[in-house]
């Protein structure tokens, strides 16, 4: 592919992004592959035994996922297991302090994160009770204290920012099995045809 094209999975916690992104690197011999680097993220373990670190915990991810930005102005086609609207979900639902958040935002703004919008997202729509499964499932130890109200407030706030993108593919993901070669091929075949148009 010559001209740059990025797609970006997008869901809650366990949907099954990064499992999803290395599948599709592959399946459509893909250019790059950019991962989250969660953890290197040293608040996050903290914020999980409900430290007051939430404003620390989205900063951290905020510049981590910017300096991956510089990945990103490449020609070809990108796949990513997150979007940067993920920064916006992540601290709506964990920074309480109202002032807090909105230096957050006017942070994010100022970064003019916008210009680093995806050709594409694919959002893995789930319920509270698979994503329990798998996370129960995949066990890291941080996130045994993972509770089901948090996991329903990311998917609110998934929500809430997705009813104004126009970009998007949304999968059931309670449904879709990675592993069958049959449902991926179908899923390449949409996500291509949206290329296309
Ligand atoms: N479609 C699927 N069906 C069943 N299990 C799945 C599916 N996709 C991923 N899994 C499993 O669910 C777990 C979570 O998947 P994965 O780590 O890809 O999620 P994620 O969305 O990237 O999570 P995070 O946002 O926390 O990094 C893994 O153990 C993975 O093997």
């Amino acid at each position: 592919m010559n001209k740059k094209y990025k797609i970006t999975l997008e869901g809650n916690i366990g949907s099954g992004k990064t499992t999803l992104a290395n599948a599709l690197f592959e399946k459509m011999d893909a250019d790059y592959l950019i991962l989250e680097e969660f953890e290197k993220n040293p608040y996050l373990s903290l914020l999980y035994e409900k430290a007051d670190v939430a404003f620390e915990t989205e900063m951290f991810f905020l510049v981590s996922r910017y300096s991956q930005l510089k990945n990103d102005n490449q020609d070809g086609l990108i796949i990513s297991d997150y979007d940067m609207f993920k920064n916006l979900v992540f601290a709506e639902t964990t920074i309480k302090n109202k002032e807090e958040l909105k230096k957050f935002k006017s942070i994010y703004n100022i970064l003019n994160i916008k210009s680093a919008r995806s050709d594409l997202i694919v959002y893995l729509d789930t319920s509270v009770d698979t994503v329990v499964n798998r996370i129960k499932k995949r066990n890291r130890s941080m996130e045994i204290k993972l509770d089901k109200n948090y996991l329903a407030n990311l998917n609110k706030n998934y929500k809430k920012y997705l009813k104004d993108m126009d970009n998007v593919i949304l999968i059931d993901a309670n449904e879709f099995n990675v592993f069958d070669e049959k449902q991926l091929d179908n899923l390449v075949n949409k996500i291509k045809k949206y290329m296309e148009v």
